[in-house]
């Protein structure tokens, strides 16, 4: 079964597929990011759904690339009867969704096998299958999808097949279209003009980035991309990742649906949109957080739906096998109701950016600022879950206090430094003292000269890695210097960094878990503050080279077995990557807050 590197994802901005290089469409929901999956092989095998296009004999590919700076994908295959390439893409949405798939024969004449296997809700429903006009129409429920194609197909037990011959030259087209089986057929696209307008939409939209250069300009651009692929754009919400219970240890239980919007993995996704040049998303982002979180500041969720959905009720899908047996496989997402102190702290940083960035302060975004830190102001001194969202006992997580500290700071400032913004600038900044000290005093352990991950406690967390970066110390103060060296020598495997001990922080959850590539690029900022720049770079170019052949991350690294873990593409390994990747590029360290004028690609 394939492994999550394995994985290529095409999107249309509302869902997304993940294709694997043997040319298995092996998950997709439709029609959009968190609807359940007409393709869920991922989690189980080819009969919870899957559609395969490739040589008859099968195989690996020989080649995977995507075209340009889009999310045109082109799979190839060399074998002794020629060489064959499969182009997929999602146009972007029109009236309805489609998936396309191009056959191109290269060179000599490659027998193909196609094997579409539907199956709606999550590998649950066999729909029925039958001809209808020039399309196959696959119903069951509320959900129908249409195949066109000009290639012979039939059916064979619950699936349909179709086999046939390319020759040089030869483009055969595929396209499935999904709509509500009550809903009149949509109109079909024409693959060839689908796939004009695809690349166009993704060059354009490259182009309207920074320009980008130098030696991780392409890291940094395909990272971009892929986060933009993870935006919901009727919205502006941003998802956490493209799928749910990719594990975090193969065969374990801390399994997880990251179809939704966090407010932490979405804000920072927008510091490094925004770092790229892109402010149209930072400002449909924050009317999607307008529209959100409006009402009372004490419902603030830590997460919600594409659409602002505040329910999200977790629940697991017993008839999926798991990923490689990693059960169960769970829709929905209990941390929705947690407390995380430190989302108040990376929305406000992120409305601070956007704001300094020259997105224009709107009267309704800092009324909504506001009272999101008068309500943090009476509860910043509670016991919370923390970012990494325990479900054990809660903590005074010193990052989470560290996060207050930032909503004060950046609050304070814009009264101070903008006329029109008001607010009790004197007294967010004496709570700003209050809470630094607070973080001294309980946060950090004078004798092992190290933050800990929670007051009073002797575990480490790789999470106050990211404290020079939000202006809490300076990066080379001395405590930050014992911090970077407790956490190289209790809490690294061969460089890349854990996110904690799990046998040492009580998380509520059996089983273990790999090396979190978000706090390795965060370990190369702090490096690269503290100036220790060799070391940054060289931390920095280890984790590009655990990117899959296209350059996608997941959420952690097993070193044991050399291979992705978790959710992916994860939208909190690809932007850590762009933030530190842009740092290098500028030969300095940058505040969270602070947007990077001239961002390219860093030369050693
Ligand atoms: O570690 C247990 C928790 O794991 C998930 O949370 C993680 O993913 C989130 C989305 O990227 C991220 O914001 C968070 O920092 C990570 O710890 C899961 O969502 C939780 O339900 C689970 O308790």
């Amino acid at each position: 079964m394939a492994r999550i590197e394995d994985y290529a994802i095409v999107g249309d901005l509302q869902t997304a597929a993940l294709i694997s290089n043997e040319g298995s469409v092996d998950w997709l929901c439709l029609p959009r990011f968190d609807s359940p999956a007409c393709f869920a092989a991922l989690l189980d095998g080819p009969e919870a759904g899957r559609w395969l296009l490739a040589p008859a004999g099968g195989g690996t590919c020989t080649r995977r690339r995507y075209v340009e700076d889009t999310l045109v994908l082109e799979t190839e295959w060399e074998n002794t009867q020629g060489t064959v390439r499969v182009i997929d893409f999602m146009p972007p949405r029109g009236q309805a969704p489609d998936i396309v798939r191009i056959v191109e024969g290269v060179s000599g004449s490659v027998q193909m096998h196609g094997e579409l296997t539907l199956r709606f809700d999550y590998g649950r429903v066999r729909p029925w299958v039958h001809q209808d006009g020039d399309q196959l129409l696959a119903v069951a429920g509320p959900d129908a999808v249409r195949l066109r194609t000009p290639a012979p197909t039939s059916g064979h037990e619950w699936s349909t097949v179709a086999d046939f011959t390319v020759s040089a030259g030869d483009r055969v087209p595929f396209v499935l279209t999904w709509s509500a089986s009550y809903e009149r057929h949509p109109r079909p696209v024409d693959a060839e003009q689908a796939l004009r307008d695809t690349f166009t939409y993704w060059k354009e939209w490259c182009g309207r980035g920074h320009d980008l250069s130098g030696r991780y300009r392409d890291a940094v651009r395909r990272s971009l991309l892929t986060l933009k692929a993870l935006t919901y754009q009727p919205t502006g919400g941003i998802v956490a990742a493209a799928t749910t219970s990719l594990p975090e240890q193969v065969g374990g239980p801390r399994n997880w649906d990251y179809r939704y919007c966090w407010l932490r993995d979405s804000t920072y996704t927008l510091q490094a949109l925004i770092a790229g040049g892109y402010l149209d998303e930072a400002k449909a982002w924050r009317e999607w957080l307008l529209r959100a979180v409006a009402g009372d500041p004490a419902d603030l969720q830590i997460m919600y739906g594409v659409d602002g959905t505040r329910r999200l009720p977790e629940s697991e899908l017993d008839w999926l096998r798991g990923y490689q047996n990693s059960s169960p496989v769970r829709v929905g997402n209990a941390a929705a109701d947690q407390l995380q102190l430190d989302v108040w702290g990376e929305t406000l940083d992120g409305l601070a950016l956007a704001r300094e960035s020259g997105l224009a302060a709107t009267e309704d975004a800092w009324d909504l600022q506001v009272a999101l830190m008068e309500h943090l102001e009476t509860i910043w001194d509670q016991t919370d879950n923390g970012l990494w969202e325990v479900r054990g006992p809660r903590r005074h997580f010193t990052h989470s206090k560290v996060m207050a500290w930032v909503a004060t700071d950046r609050m304070a400032k814009a009264v101070r430094r903008h006329p029109t913004l008001h607010g009790p600038a004197d007294r967010w900044e004496a709570l700003r003292d209050t809470i630094h000290a607070d973080v001294l005093a309980h946060g950090f352990d004078q004798d092992r000269n190290t933050f800990v991950q929670s007051y009073g406690a002797t575990a480490l967390d790789a999470s106050v890695l990211i404290i020079p970066r939000v202006g809490f110390l300076p990066g080379d103060d001395p405590r930050m210097l014992g911090t970077i060296d407790a956490i190289q020598r209790e809490l690294t495997q061969g460089g890349l960094v854990l996110r904690y001990q799990n046998a040492e922080s009580d998380d509520g959850l059996p089983g273990g878990e790999g090396l979190f590539l978000a706090c390795s690029f965060w370990m190369v900022d702090a490096l690269h503050l503290a100036g220790r720049q060799t070391d940054a770079i060289g931390l920095f170019e280890r984790l590009l080279d655990l990117r899959n052949d296209v350059g996608l991350l997941s959420e952690e690294w097993d070193p044991a077995g050399k291979r992705q873990l978790g959710n992916t593409p994860q939208a909190f390994s690809h932007f850590a990557l762009v933030t530190s990747g842009l740092q290098l590029h500028a030969g300095r360290g940058h505040g969270s807050h602070e947007p990077i004028r001239h961002p390219g690609v860093p030369t050693r």
